[in-house]
């Protein structure tokens, strides 16, 4: 039971931004996605979420193959995501930005308000209910998007670099948050962040991508002791002074 890559090759053109990448995404446990800049995570997002098709391999959601669904479909589907930009409806409140989740996932207007209340009270953001999205500060903005993604209860979430822009103590409260997404609801989620220690304090398993391929993935320690790992991100040169 997972949400998984199997094989999956995306090319743009002629450049090849993943090759034969194969990972999984279990219930209940924070999966970490990391890399170098230009490493292909986002890609891998896009094509676990049904934004990108594989040109090769596929996309298997508990034994389904989605590979062939569209973006809607894989929401229906139980498999949510955020941005790495909001994407909030800015004129409408933080409440029907929610509910426009739910109607879209087929809900009546008024469950999907009851759902709306539900997430938000679920994570103590009851008092921006009616507060514009246009105006809401950075990191309560990127709160209500996690908040949004999770209206239906997804069996999996990706979550792409969702403490961009967050000083230490608020990336250690979104940390909190991502444990309580994984432990209290049992949804799958995938993080993917430049902060490799929140990843690493966070993830029991962790994948490494370069250049469009996994070079290691594995525990804390396996990641942490992996010289593929440091080559990638300093440089075979520095790796040899070091
Ligand atoms: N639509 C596209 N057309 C052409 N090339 C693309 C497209 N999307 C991504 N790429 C290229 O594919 C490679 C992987 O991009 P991707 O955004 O997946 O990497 P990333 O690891 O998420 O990077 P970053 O950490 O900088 O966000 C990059 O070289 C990027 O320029």
């Amino acid at each position: 039971m997972a949400l998984t890559l199997e094989q999956v090759g995306v090319a743009f053109g002629g450049f090849r931004a993943l090759t034969e990448v194969s990972l999984a995404i279990e219930p209940g446990q924070v999966t970490g996605l990391i890399g170098p800049n230009g490493a292909g995570k986002t890609t891998c997002v896009n094509t676990l979420t049904g934004f990108q098709r594989p040109g090769t391999g596929r996309v298997v959601l508990e034994g389904r193959d989605l590979s062939r669904l569209p973006a809607h479909g894989f929401r229906r589907a139980g498999v949510a995501r955020t941005f790495q930009a909001g994407r909030l409806f800015g004129g409408l409140d933080v409440l029907d930005n929610l509910a426009c989740t739910g109607v879209g996932l087929g809900l009546r207007r008024a469950a999907a308000e009851q759902a709306a209340a539900e997430v938000l009270h679920w994570m103590g953001l009851e008092a921006l209910e009616s507060r514009p999205a246009a105006g809401l500060p950075y990191t309560d903005e990127r709160r209500v998007a996690i908040a949004r993604a999770l209206i239906g209860n997804p069996r999996y979430l990706l979550l792409d670099e969702p403490a961009a822009g967050m000083s230490e103590k608020e990336a250690a409260d979104l940390a909190d948050l991502i444990r309580r997404i994984a432990t209290e609801k049992g949804t799958g989620c995938l993080l993917i962040e430049h902060n490799v220690g929140l990843v690493l304090s966070l993830c029991a398993h962790v994948v490494v991508l370069d250049g469009g391929r996994v070079i290691e993935q594995g525990d804390r320690a396996a990641i942490l002791a992996s010289a593929a790992v440091r080559e990638a991100y300093f440089g075979a040169d520095q790796q040899e002074a070091a």
